[in-house]
């Protein structure tokens, strides 16, 4: 991950607020992944009146990756929101990105003025259910 990787990554994942469909919260996230094709994926929150249906940015950024490139690994995710950078992907998408995120891939939150945080994989997602076992 260059310096120009993560600015290029930041800056996608602000822009990708615009297209959220949130007639629901009124709550835009945004999200870019970078593939290990070396190309980054967006993608937004879309909403439902069910809202358990409700599909949030994180997990459609790698869903566009894997629809557009044969990539299955994600080296590094984004996730803008809001005007401060402290939302962090929710349960489900923690779980959900744990097939395709190694431990130490850095998660940035970001705030819509550029300001973030970074952690890694492992720090927001400790302990992880990745496999089972059949009797
Ligand atoms: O990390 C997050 C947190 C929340 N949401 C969405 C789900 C819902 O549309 C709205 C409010 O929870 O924000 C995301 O997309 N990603
Ligand atoms: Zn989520």
């Amino acid at each position: 991950m260059t310096k120009e990787q993560e600015k290029i990554l930041i800056e996608k994942s602000i822009a990708s607020c615009e297209g959220a469909y949130v007639p629901y919260s009124g709550f835009h996230v945004g999200a870019c992944v970078l593939g290990e094709d070396g190309k980054f994926y967006t993608g937004f929150n879309v909403e439902n009146v069910s809202y358990g249906a409700t599909i949030c940015a994180e997990r459609s950024a790698a869903i566009n990756m894997m629809t557009n490139s044969s990539s299955r690994k994600i080296l590094a995710l984004a996730v803008a929101a809001g005007d401060t950078c402290d939302t962090m992907p929710c349960g489900i998408c923690r779980q959900f990105l744990c097939e395709f995120m190694a431990p130490d891939a850095p998660v940035y939150t970001v705030a819509r003025n550029g300001d973030y945080m970074v952690k890694t994989f492992a720090e927001i997602m400790p302990f992880a259910f990745t496999s089972f076992k059949k009797d």
